[in-house]
Parts: structure tokens; sequence; C-alpha cells
């Protein structure tokens, strides 16, 4: 059965393209031609620059858009800091000490909780860097039941958030326009772009990596050639939308160094007309990645899997990759099939969106779950999986049948908050006495003799 792919429902349009300059007016005749700030922009519109990056970054890299607005964003009165004993408590554990453990640490299905909107649902599970620094990364869980209130915005001035829906739909009102994301398909916010959250068909639940640092990338192809893996043209962005209120109070809600502040304002920030530039939110259906591996022998690297990629300042050295495990066929000859034992100096936050991820048969990582395998934190198949690998007959078989787990990969050592390491409750005792400790000893001398432990 080939992988399900995602229509899109009538009421939503999208553009196409990976990092494509798109330009979108609602009303015709909204963007200026061949000037960004006319003197009077049409319609009597306002002119604004969104940066994702320095002014004078180099090209390549640079990315910007141009909004033409009903009133300009800075509209709003003073931020005022929200107590932690509301709803900022979420975000608070990133201003706290994070554990960094050594052990390989696996969570439970995080619970669903129908009684909080998106912001108050973010909780910091684990992380590395700071967001003032604009170094490092943050992991999220969210599980929120409210749609945010009619008249609130959201936005990060962080990082850009990577969105991961394991349960549930998510509808994204942007300042650029509509998203629909559903489990199997994800979402990038960037940094300072306002949004709303609500949720059409009930309780959602899912993952987030904000990155504080540089924005996410399409992997290099090397000599995989000029196609495979994410296309870009199937990234998807919105479509410019506006609403036309000037009256009603808007609270405009940020996070910013993790805290959560509120603001006033009395006209409704989503009343972009027309937008052009390179730097949108956009969404992405997990069931078009085409993968590749090996069709001959050996397992590859899960790099073959990448999706995106937010590299660090040192070449083939990502910040955060974002890695999925879709169905596949697996075909090698002569091969362990499942991932090989392995410690690796970048960490690997893993979590499963839905089925069964064929490395750990053992029954302790599930949908909602999520595991840490930190620099050096020695992992590889569980016992139950070597056994069953080591002896399969390894005719072509499909692997990860109607399942799909991913990984956050990161070169930085991630720590995990106080509330991922205890006061979720979901993390599992014994994670690693379980899946490795029943390991046994396989070592048969050439000559079949049994000999006494040697010395040296
Ligand atoms: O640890 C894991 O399960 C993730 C992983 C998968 C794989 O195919 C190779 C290496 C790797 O870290
Ligand atoms: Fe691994």
């Amino acid at each position: 059965m080939p992988v399900t792919k995602f229509s899109t429902p009538e009421k939503y349009k999208y553009q196409n393209g990976f990092n494509s300059y798109h330009e979108s007016e609602a009303i015709e005749g909204a963007l200026p031609i061949g000037a960004n700030s006319p003197q009077k922009p049409p319609y009597g519109l306002y002119a604004e620059k969104l940066s994702g990056t320095a002014f004078t970054a180099p090209r390549s890299e640079n990315l910007q858009t141009w909004l033409y607005r009903i009133l300009p964003a800075a509209a709003h009165g003073p931020f005022e800091p929200q107590e932690p004993t509301t709803y900022s408590a979420n975000l608070e554990n990133s201003c706290q000490k994070m554990h960094h453990i050594p052990n390989q640490l696996r969570w439970d299905p995080f619970d669903l909780d129908e009684t909080v909107d998106w912001v108050h649902s973010l909780r910091l599970v684990a992380g590395a860097g700071d967001p003032t620094m604009k170094s490092g990364i943050g992991i999220f869980i969210f599980a929120a039941g409210k749609n945010m209130e009619p008249r609130e915005a959201f936005y990060s001035a962080d990082g850009d958030f990577l969105i991961v829906p394991q349960h549930g739909v998510l509808d994204i009102q942007t300042e650029l326009g509509h998203l629909l994301v559903r489990p199997n398909e994800i979402a990038v916010i960037p940094r300072g772009i306002r949004y709303r959250v609500t949720l059409p068909t009930g309780p959602v639940r899912g993952y987030i990596l904000e990155l504080y640092q540089g924005h996410f990338q399409l992997p290099e192809l090397g000599p995989i050639g000029s196609n495979c893996l994410a296309n870009a043209r199937d990234f998807q962005a919105p479509v410019a939308a506006f609403n036309e209120d000037t009256t009603l109070t808007w609270r405009l809600l940020s996070k910013f160094n993790g805290r959560l502040f509120a603001a006033k304002q009395n006209h409704t920030p989503f009343d972009v007309v027309a937008w052009h530039g390179q730097y949108y939110p956009f969404k992405y259906d997990l069931g078009r990645f085409n993968t590749v591996g090996s069709i001959s022998f050996d397992h590859p690297d899960p790099s073959i899997f990448t999706v995106l990629s937010a590299p660090s300042d040192h070449s083939g050295t990502a910040i955060a990759d974002f890695v999925i495990f879709p169905p596949r066929w697996l075909v090698a000859e002569d091969t362990f099939r499942p991932p090989w034992y392995h410690r690796n100096t970048m960490s690997e936050f893993m979590g499963l969106i839905h089925g069964d991820y064929d490395a750990k048969t053992g029954g302790g990582f599930r949908p909602a779950g999520a595991s840490l395998h930190n620099v050096m934190s020695a992992h590889g198949p569980d016992a139950s999986t070597h056994e069953k690998a080591s002896n399969a007959d390894l005719k072509p078989a499909k692997a990860g049948e109607g399942s799909m787990a991913f990984m956050f990969e990161s070169c930085l050592m991630v720590g995990v908050t106080e509330w991922g390491l205890k006061t979720c409750r979901k993390m599992q005792e014994g994670y690693n006495s379980a899946s490795w400790e029943p390991l046994k000893p396989h070592f048969k001398r050439p000559d079949g003799a049994k000999r006494d432990a040697e010395v040296g």
C-alpha cells in the first residue's frame, strides 16, 4: 500500500515551494509594483518589513518579508509580564536549571489536557542553549483542548517553531494566511510571526522544536541528485487573508526569553492584505517524503531521512535535524536491518506520531511518548528486536507500515527540565535495563573451545 498523502480542503489555499520568493494579495492591486515602500502604498495600507535574518546576511541566507497592512504591528500597548501562577507557568521551565544526565531516557505517552489552549499548553521538556544568545534549541510537548480566545494572538521572539502534531488538527491563522496542520504533517512558524490556534476536531497533542538560531533548510542531496527526500515544491505557504476590525480589544501574547508577556491593542493583528518575501510560515505533508535507502547491503546513516536541517557554523553539523522514519521497503541482503548499536556525538530526541518504531519492538516506545539518547549515550535495538532481526528471513519486507517515528537530532548536549524529569510523571523507570540488559553474549571462539576469562 503506498503512503497516504493529504488533500487540501477547499477553504485553504497554498502556494508551493521551499524558500521560494512568494507574493500574495487578498485584494488585487494591494501589492505595490516595483517598490517596497511607496509614499502612499495602495488602498491606504501601511508597509512594514519583517526580517528573519540580519539586513546584511548574504543573499543565499537572507530572509525577509514586506507586509501591507491596515495598521502596523507596532500599534499596541505596553507588554506586561504574566504571573507564573497564571499561564506562563508552563513556559517558566525554560528559565530553570536543566538536568544533564547520561542515562538513556524514555517517556510514556504525554497526557492530553483539555483545560488549556495552545499558548498555555507549551511544556518545555528538554533543550540546550539560550534564547537571549540566539543559540540552541528548546523541545516542547503541547497538549491542548481549547481554542485560543477569539481575540488573542501569540508570537515567539525566541525562535522558529517546528510543530509536529501527533493527535488532532491545528487550524493556524497567521498574519500571512491560514494553515491547516494534521498529524503526519508539520508546520514551521518563524520567529516573530503572530498567529492564533484553534482546534476544529477537538484536543491536540504533539511536539515542537524551537530553533533559537538560524532557520531550517532542505538538506544537501549530494550524489542523490536533484530530487528525493523532501522535494521543494511540496512545502506549502499560506496566501494572504485579512480581517478588518479596528475597534475591538485584542490581546497580544509574546514568548520572550521563555517568559510570557501580554499587551493590548485595539485592532486585529490579522490585517495583512498583501505580502511578498521569503520569510513566511509553511507546512509539509510527511506522506510526500521520497524515502531513499540501501538496495544492496548494510544500514545507512539515518541522515538519509532528513526532512529539514538547521545548520551550525560547521559544515555538515546541525544545530537541529528533523529526521523521519516513514514506511519503507527493506531489501538489504546479509544485513542486520534495524539500526546498529551506536554511541553518537549528536543527541537524539525521538517521538512517535503513530504505529510502531521498528528499532524498538519491546513495547515501551509508544505514540505520543518520547526518548532521549544524549551525546554518547549508548543505544540501539532492544533485546527482542535484536533477536528477531538477527534470525529474520531476509526477503523484501515493508518496515514501519502505518507508522511514523521522528527524531530531533542536535549537535548540542540536551538537558531535561524539571517538568520533563519529574513533574510530568512520564519518565520510564528501568528503560535501560529492560531494553539492553537482557542481551545475551553469542560469542564463540573459532575453535569451539570455551576458556576461562583471560587476564589482561
Ligand atoms: O537511535 C535511533 O533509533 C535512531 C537511528 C536510526 C537509524 O536508522 C540509525 C541511527 C539512529 O540513531
Ligand atoms: Fe540513535
